[in-house]
């Protein structure tokens, strides 16, 4: 599918299939296209052309209630003055369901994120994390084959992030349907997702496994972005990505390329040593306690950077 605004190309004939059952994650800097790309899928954005298929069939023509997708809300889209039982109620209302069928259905899904007991508390009464649960139910009370999710962790704290971010692992997990998650952040993606999407100017840069986009970045672009990589141009080979933890610290003189010192941090489980090219490039070494205990590096020092050859990764935009 292709979507412009006016001349400009926001999503550029994006091809992508996606297993049922998988969890997507679409991820990519800002304005590369994520939100309007999850925006078509979910209806509220028309494509320019392109066809969207949804269980084999084409849903473009159709109402987002009618797609069989949700979209789950940032946690201060609840509505304020419903309690949580109402808010998760809210979209079976909408759609004409009885009473006590939709406040059963809700109750279900509120056992579901484990809120049952906060039922009838308002959004306010709720910490970010339960909020962002009643969210969760919200989305996913419709019984949607697909989940779309916009960002659902940028408002929380980091702690409840990650507490939050393993919960819906497990509710995707559990329920067996598909997400589709949006996000900026290749923590998040890597920790997710089955299925990776790089974007880049409202293309596919990459897409796989996490561990295929991060061990084998295809151009420089994908080795920055999803970092822990070193991005060095070779006279034989042109542009090269080595991981931070595969690139090994030799004396001056010795190893493929020299680089400088730049600093030394603590990371708690070892030692990121910042160093410099001889063109300025940033580059980075992931060193253990004992090799830099046995081996102290001061900042200005010239040292030299090498690898096993099989950790090599030639980009296709290096040549
Ligand atoms: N309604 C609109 N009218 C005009 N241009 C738009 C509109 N919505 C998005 N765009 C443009 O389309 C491009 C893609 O935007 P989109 O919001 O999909 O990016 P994104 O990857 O989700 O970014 P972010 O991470 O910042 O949310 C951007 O250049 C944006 O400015």
């Amino acid at each position: 599918m292709t979507k412009r605004f006016g001349s400009s190309v926001a999503v550029d004939s994006l091809d992508l299939k996606i297993a049922a059952g998988t969890y997507c994650c679409l991820l990519g800097p800002s304005g590369c296209g994520k939100t309007t790309s999850l925006r078509m899928l979910a209806g509220h954005e028309r494509q320019s052309s392109g066809d969207i298929l949804l269980d084999n069939s084409e849903v473009s023509g159709l109402p987002p209630a009618k797609r069989g997708t949700a979209m789950m809300f940032q946690s201060y889209a609840l509505f304020p003055h419903l309690s949580c039982l109402d808010n998760v109620a809210f979209s079976l209302r909408m759609r004409g369901v009885g009473k006590a069928e939709r406040h059963a259905k809700a109750r279900e899904m509120l056992r579901l994120v484990e809120l049952e007991a906060l039922a009838d508390r308002l959004p306010a009464q709720l910490s970010g994390g339960q909020q962002q649960r009643v969210a969760l139910a919200r989305a996913l009370v419709t019984n949607p084959s697909t989940l779309l999710l916009d960002e659902p962790l940028s408002a929380l704290d980091p702690f409840l992030r990650g507490r939050v971010r393993a919960e819906l692992k497990r509710f995707q997990r559990e329920l067996g349907i598909s997400f589709v998650h949006v996000t900026h952040s290749q923590d998040e993606a890597l920790a997710l997702a089955d299925l990776v999407v790089l974007m880049k100017d409202g293309r596919i840069e990459q897409q796989g496994t996490p561990f295929e986009v991060f061990d084998a970045p295809r151009t420089a672009f994908a080795a920055r972005f999803m970092g822990g990589h070193n991005v060095i141009a070779l006279p034989a080979n042109g542009l090269v990505a080595v991981r931070t933890d595969r690139t090994a610290l030799r004396p001056a003189g010795q190893g493929v390329v020299r680089a400088t010192v730049r600093g030394v941090e603590y990371t708690g489980t070892g030692f990121a040593v910042a160093l410099a090219g001889p063109a300025g490039e940033e580059w980075q070494a992931l060193v253990g306690e004992a090799a830099l205990r046995e081996r102290p590096l001061e900042p200005g020092e010239q040292v030299g950077l090498g690898w096993d050859e099989q950790d090599l990764r030639y980009l296709a935009d290096g040549a």
